[in-house]
């Protein structure tokens, strides 16, 4: 279900600017004007339903931060904008658990309010974890980061942190705080970098002010960043933001490099990663086939590029879904690749015929086009072999199966008992 965003505010022109970014959020933007209508809105709402509330400081029913009250109370992670903004109001914003505040100085702040509405609904999968001995300022961090939706952990020590680490993958921020007890803090960060790469855990050195140098020496131990206590809540939650989507950031890179473009498919590129990972455990019985569709430029020739690229993507969508358990690329043009761990040469020699049933047997609709597609596989099950001698006698296979042919399986599996 779309989520929803409740927006309590007056000004015309401030309400038409967060609609928009609302919906340009994929969001439902829920309108009041004031904090009465948002009481009237809200009585018949579950808290569930909404990601957010982005509340006006001043309204004409509630000028001094009422309604901010009425949201945080009501469960809504709450985004508060404010026209003014003297060291008062701030004070008197930061005293209530808002997730933020937005001083409607310039167009650009606008732009910040739109990445803490993405970022409230990328973090109820992101684990955070505090380490700390002192439970007062664990627990308050803690509910600082639950209020940005995070997902959060809590420990004291060193010990307990690599147990959480180990039972929670989906944990991606670390802070360590200086004073553990069980480990010297920096050695434990250097052994935590050498478990999780920075590329997958972010680290940040957390100490009071007199420990000037343990800044440097926390970064030199391998985290990624630092804060010094205490804290602004300002500066802490931008390197919370920072620190995350930097390592989101690099998940989307890394993502980009190894998935083909076309059909959603790992790339050859991530296949043989993926794979030669795999070869280590030198399965007992393994199993792969080179997959190409017949007579493919004839379809781009006859009915256009759109109709092949339509083809390629329907066939590898099937392919995706009959082989949840296998490795499948695209390897280019109109050939995928797809191996088969722990696979016996019966099993893998029945699959594959399968698969070459099911692509004959389901033509793929493109508009008013029915296209008739058939692929033919070359396919080795000979696991002595390494992958790219693997690969060199299932093409060989492959063109076996295009010579005598095509819509056919040619294999190696001798016993097939
Ligand atoms: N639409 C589309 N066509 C592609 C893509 N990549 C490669 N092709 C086309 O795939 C066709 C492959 O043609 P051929 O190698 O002659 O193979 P074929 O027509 O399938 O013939 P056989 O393999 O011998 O059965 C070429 O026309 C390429 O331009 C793509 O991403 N999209």
């Amino acid at each position: 279900m779309q989520q929803k965003v409740l927006i309590i505010e007056d000004s015309a022109s401030t309400i038409s600017l967060l609609t928009k970014l609302v919906e340009m959020a994929q969001l439902k933007p829920v309108l009041a004007t004031s904090l009465t209508a948002a009481k009237h809105i809200f009585i018949h709402s579950d808290p569930e339903d909404y990601l957010c509330a982005i509340v006006d400081y001043d309204l004409p029913d509630a000028p001094n931060g009422e309604a901010i009250d009425f949201a945080v109370k009501s469960y809504l992670p709450t985004i508060v904008t404010t026209a003014r903004l003297d060291e008062d109001i701030r004070k008197a914003v930061l005293s209530r658990d808002v997730v933020d505040y937005i001083p409607k100085e310039n167009a650009q702040i606008f732009d910040y309010l739109m990445r803490l509405i993405g970022r409230l609904e990328k973090n109820k999968t992101t684990g955070v974890l505090v380490i700390n001995p002192k439970r007062n300022e664990r627990s308050a961090m803690a509910a600082l980061l639950r209020r940005h939706n995070f997902i959060t952990y809590e420990c004291a020590t060193a010990a307990q942190a690599e147990t959480l680490l180990d039972e929670h993958s989906h944990i991606k921020l670390v802070f360590v705080d200086s004073d553990i007890q069980d480990k010297p803090p920096t050695q434990f960060v250097a052994w935590l970098r050498k478990q999780y790469s920075k590329e997958d855990l972010a680290i940040i050195g957390i100490a009071n002010d007199r420990n000037n140098l343990l800044s440097a020496r926390f970064i030199k131990s391998g985290a990624n960043d630092f804060v010094r206590k205490p804290y602004h809540l300002e500066e802490f939650l931008c390197r919370v933001n920072q620190n995350i989507e930097l390592l989101e950031n690099v998940e989307t890179i890394r993502r980009t490099a190894n998935t083909d473009y076309l059909t959603g498919l790992p790339n050859r590129r991530h296949f043989f990663y993926t794979v030669n990972k795999m070869q280590r455990n030198q399965p007992a019985n393994q199993a792969l086939a080179l997959l190409d569709l017949d007579f493919f430029k004839a379809i781009n020739d006859t009915h256009g590029h759109d109709a092949g690229d339509e083809v390629l993507k329907v066939v590898a969508n099937r392919l995706a879904v009959m082989c949840a358990d296998v490795i499948i690329a695209r390897f280019g043009g109109e050939e995928f690749c797809l191996y088969l761990p722990d696979t016996t040469p019966h099993n893998a020699v029945s699959r594959l015929k399968d698969i070459r049933h099911n692509i004959s047997e389901h033509p793929v609709k493109f508009g008013e086009l029915t296209l008739n597609v058939t692929v033919s596989i070359g396919l080795t099950t000979r696991s002595d072999h390494n992958i790219q001698a693997m690969l060199t006698t299932a093409d060989k296979l492959l063109y076996q199966a295009k010579h005598n042919g095509r819509n056919r399986v040619e294999h190696d599996a001798t016993n097939l008992n």
